[in-house]
């Protein structure tokens, strides 16, 4: 499969009273295709998957894949856990997705060769291809650049998003060698513009709601090469996405969407609390500056 471009993993939107606000979503998913986004992440982390319950989750999907369909883009769902058998059974039951993306197992850390066996258990038996979700910082394993090529060795892997909180050793080592067929994505905003100065070959990323098109932009001109626009844009864009991640993903997010109007309420689901007034106001500015 071909992975390449900004992928939106949309937040979940609620109504004041806390239900999911199925109309928004649907809004926002053609708002960033509209704005050139390659396709969507259902169930990511800023979609807070974690606090949905089963028939949420299923609306969230239908709807995305619904509207990716229709569009002709790419559905990326969220699925997986730290239990190997039942992530497996979860990827079975995945519907209308093009692609799963699936976290290197939380808080049991298996070690490399334990998060190797995991995913190939997966990848034999998963119905779409497997972009592992490597975010050290929140599951507690790190993975050298070997075992992130051995990752992407596997059949039915079809990339990674790359999530480890800056550009470190293994990143540079993995980029300097991507295997064939397999995607880095980056998954940190702020690092955005460097992996892919470094050849990633797009990121899936919670800022890119606001000004989608402006980091559809910045991935295009890396790609074509045009450095000196490149670096200024992705300057700006990094000053937005910190200001955007001032307080837990994906609160400032929602906080701004809503200031927007373009999402009924700013609420989130504890145990997240909603952004502060000012870290939504800078946030704001940020983006008012993308605009000159
Ligand atoms: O849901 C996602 O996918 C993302 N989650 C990250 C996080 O909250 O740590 C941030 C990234 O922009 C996309």
């Amino acid at each position: 499969m071909d992975l390449h471009g900004i992928y939106v993993p949309l937040v979940t939107p609620f109504t004041d009273g806390g239900e999911l606000a199925a109309g928004a979503l649907e809004r926002l998913a053609h708002e960033v295709l509209d704005e050139g986004a390659a396709g969507l992440v259902a169930l990511g982390t800023t979609a807070e998957a974690a606090t949905l319950d089963d028939a949420e989750r299923r609306t969230v999907v239908e709807l995305c894949a619904r509207v990716c369909r229709e569009r002709g883009a790419t559905l990326i769902v969220g699925a997986g856990s730290s239990d190997t058998r039942r992530s497996a059974e979860a990827l079975a039951k995945l519907a209308g997705a093009d692609a799963a993306l699936v976290a290197v197992p939380a808080f049991s850390r298996p070690g490399e060769e334990g998060v190797l066996a995991h995913f190939a258990y997966l990848a034999e038996r998963s119905p779409v291809p497997l972009i592992v979700y490597h975010i050290p910082y929140r599951t507690g394993q790190t993975l050298s650049a070997a075992a992130l090529r051995r990752l992407g060795g596997l059949p039915g892997v079809a990339g990674v998003k790359l999530a480890v909180g800056g550009v470190d050793q293994a990143a540079m080592e993995l980029l300097g060698d991507v295997p064939p067929g397999f995607a880095v994505l980056a998954g940190d905003d702020l690092y955005l513009s460097p992996l892919l100065a470094l050849g990633a070959a797009g990121g899936i990323l919670a800022a890119a709601h606001l000004a989608t098109g402006r980091f559809v932009e910045l991935a295009e001109a890396w790609g074509k090469g045009d450095a000196e626009h490149a670096r200024a844009l992705g300057h700006r864009l990094a000053a937005m996405a910190g200001a955007a991640f001032a307080e837990p993903n994906p609160t400032v997010i929602k906080g701004v969407l809503h200031a927007q109007g373009r999402i009924p309420s700013p609420a989130v689901r504890l145990p997240l609390l909603p952004a502060g007034r000012a870290s939504v106001d800078h946030a704001l500015e940020r983006l008012a500056a993308l605009a000159c």
